[in-house]
């Protein structure tokens, strides 16, 4: 396991988990990294550690260019145990060693998770000299913990931003041009969306915080170390935090007999007709956090449920569960479903739309047992007609 030079006596020391496939719920279907960064200068810093298990690939590339028993700082950016995890074992190889983090609320959750340490907290504006190098610290709170800070060396323009502008990708490549750039984008608004969603404001303050420095390396805490396309992801950030919606329309759901599904259909026909791109998602064959990436940017919401036992089903309700702690913004949302007798889910839907700040823009679609060819046509009209 070998460091990377990523600038002179800068190096990436992190660890590639290939095969992540779910972190806390959200599917990583391309595994991801756990970035780690080794500032070789009077003072020598680690910025970030790993998840708790990668820590001897941490250790022996940060051994491939010296001996952590140097290690002056160790940085925590973020307390969460993907990039906090491995400090204790670090401690133990680097016995001078202060762990920077942010007051009040990263040295309180580190005490929380790791006991006591050598902490030194730090707080907006302060910087700290390793040297020919200065690290300043911006703190980014909810971005996505109250912990979260992202750290700043002027000298190298170098941002180290952590959880921000990062994704969920395993690669052997360390940058942002040496991957498929459409593959990267799309794993950059999952991890937006599964993860930043719901702080769209505090997305913007960070961005405002960043706007005025120069950078010309992001060095992320998950996936690849941006050098090419910074603008890129700098407007997508502010597209995806501003709600800025496109023409497009997800529709989501699921069904026990196909009636439902014969709905959705119908739905997905009349937004053709109008030129307004759809996709199409059955809950039973995709997964809630592929379909949250695309919602993000769409302007409309079609959810769809038959009724069982008085009830949407239970997919149904976990998806709404999930979708409305992400709080999408500024979404124009229909509910539609099947069927037999009291027929509530359809109901139970549109109350969940309101309550997560949807507009709904056609009353419940609800049709009792299977629909007739007439009943989908009419669907399909109304939903055309309506837009
Ligand atoms: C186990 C079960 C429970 C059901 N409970 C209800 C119910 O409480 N109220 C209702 O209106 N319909 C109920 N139904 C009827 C379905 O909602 C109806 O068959 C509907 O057309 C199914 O739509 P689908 O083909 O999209 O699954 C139930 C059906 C099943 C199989």
């Amino acid at each position: 396991m070998q460091a990377i030079e990523i600038r002179p006596n800068i190096y990436w020391v992190g660890a590639i988990d290939w095969s992540m496939r779910s972190f806390h719920g959200y599917q990583t279907g391309r595994g991801t990294t756990y970035n780690a960064y080794l500032i070789l200068d009077e003072k020598i810093t680690l910025i970030d550690t790993v998840k708790e298990g990668f820590a001897p690939e941490l250790l022996a590339r940060i051994k491939s260019v010296i001996d952590p028993a140097k290690i002056d700082y160790i940085i925590s950016s973020h307390v969460e145990p993907d990039h906090s995890g491995a400090i204790p074992f670090m401690m133990e190889h680097c016995p001078k060693a202060k762990v920077i983090t942010s007051l009040p609320n990263g040295e309180k959750g580190l005490k929380a998770h790791y006991g006591d340490l050598p902490y030194q907290g730090v707080k907006a504006g302060n910087s700290l000299s390793i040297g020919q190098r200065t690290l300043q610290f911006v703190p980014t709170p909810m971005l996505h913990w109250p912990d979260s800070m992202v750290t700043y060396c002027p000298e190298e323009k170098i941002l180290f931003s952590n959880d921000a502008f990062g994704e969920h990708l395993a690669s052997s490549q360390r940058y942002d041009d040496e991957v498929d750039k459409s593959i990267l984008f799309f794993e950059c608004q999952k991890y937006y969306a599964n993860i930043l969603m719901l702080y769209g404001r505090q997305a913007q303050t960070a961005l405002k915080a960043l706007a005025g420095l120069d950078i010309s390396l992001i060095a992320t805490g998950h996936g690849i170390i941006w050098r090419s396309y910074i603008p890129e992801i700098m407007a997508c950030y502010q597209k995806w935090s501003t709600n800025e919606n496109e023409e497009r329309t997800v529709i989501v759901f699921d069904s026990m007999w196909h009636s439902t599904e014969k709905m959705a259909r119908a739905i997905a026909e009349g937004f053709a007709q109008k030129n307004i791109p759809v996709s199409f998602y059955d809950l039973k064959e995709n997964h809630l956090s592929d379909i949250v990436t695309d919602i993000l940017t769409a302007k409309y919401l079609a959810v769809g449920s038959p009724t069982i036992n008085n009830q949407m089903l239970p997919t149904i309700a976990g998806f709404l569960c999930y979708l409305k702690g992400l709080a999408p913004k500024d979404k124009k949302a229909l509910a539609f479903g099947s069927y037999g007798w009291g027929g509530q889910s359809i109901g139970q839907i549109e109350e969940e739309l309101k309550n997560m700040g949807c507009e709904i823009i056609l009353d419940k679609i609800r049709l009792l047992n299977v629909p007739t060819e007439e009943q989908l046509q009419a669907i399909t009209t109304q939903i055309a007609s309506s837009l």
